[in-house]
């Protein structure tokens, strides 16, 4: 087998008396495409934290690429190819959209923002700017402030954002969130496009974007795995239906 760009060991993360990384284990191979799904607050956003660096796990091990980063701050992540893009906008709202990548792609080298005005006009970073934005479909709307873009292209440059950094794995907190029908399909064929690229988890809560774009799904309930598979067998899981999938949602397939 294929040594896997992701592995999660008996990871466990408490707040108080919540335990909301339950002894969780997980793989995730190079190119794959894995999506995280569960119930409201059955920490998703705990463990995409904690693969970033934001929040540190009481006990277990995370490697990425064949390193132990369990206790490296997320700068470190960052540089070693471990891209966030945020469920809550992160964007900054004056700027452009080309400024907004420019400024990710400018951080990530390790610059601070006291020399952002001279990197503005720096041409290689706006050149990867725009590169960036040509990957998600927003290269006419380079000099547009984020504050006049849609809803679905803010979520479009986050993605941006996060590939400006040029992530091995691109980790993605409900991409489809607040999004229209139309935005969450664009969505939808943009990840198609993106995963070709670059290994991503993806939570979401959208089960038709989940069962349409994961290769393997991991279902989390009260912080625990409760079942991980290909997306067949976790349509037809008793336990996963019972415990989140249920028979309100029409889990169907794009493919
Ligand atoms: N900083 C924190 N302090 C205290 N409790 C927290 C904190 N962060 C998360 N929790 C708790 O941990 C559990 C998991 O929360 P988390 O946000 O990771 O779930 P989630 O699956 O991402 O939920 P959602 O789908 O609603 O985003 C919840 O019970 C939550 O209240």
């Amino acid at each position: 087998m294929v040594e896997p760009l992701l592995r999660i060991e008996n990871l466990v993360r408490r707040f108080g008396g919540i335990l909301a990384t339950d002894n969780l284990s997980l793989e995730v191979a190079p190119g794959e495409l894995h999506a995280i799904i569960g119930p409201n607050g059955a920490g998703k956003t705990t463990l995409i934290s904690q693969l970033t660096g934001q929040v540190m796990p009481n006990s277990g091990t995370i490697h990425f690429a064949g390193r132990d980063v369990t206790r490296l701050p997320s700068y470190r992540r960052s540089r070693l190819g471990l891209a966030r893009s945020f469920q809550i906008t992160s964007l900054l709202p004056d700027f452009t959209a080309c400024d907004n990548v420019a400024l990710a792609a400018q951080a990530h080298d390790g610059h601070s923002f006291r020399f952002w005005g001279a990197a503005r006009k720096e041409k290689p970073l706006r050149d990867a700017a725009q590169a960036a934005l040509k990957r998600v479909g927003l290269e006419k709307r380079a000099d547009v402030p984020v504050s006049e873009l849609s809803h679905g292209e803010q979520r479009e440059l986050e993605l941006a954002v996060a590939l400006a950094t040029k992530p091995q794995l691109l980790l993605l907190d409900e991409p489809m969130a607040g999004l229209g029908v139309t935005e969450s399909a664009r969505m939808v064929a943009l990840l198609k496009e993106l995963r070709r690229e670059v290994t991503i988890v993806l939570v979401e809560h959208d089960m038709e974007a989940v069962f349409a774009l994961a290769d393997r799904i991991t279902v989390l309930v009260y912080g625990r795995v409760i079942a991980s598979g290909l997306p067949d067998a976790i349509r037809h899981n008793d336990e996963v239906k019972r415990a989140y999938l249920g028979d309100q949602h029409a889990v169907t397939s794009h493919a």
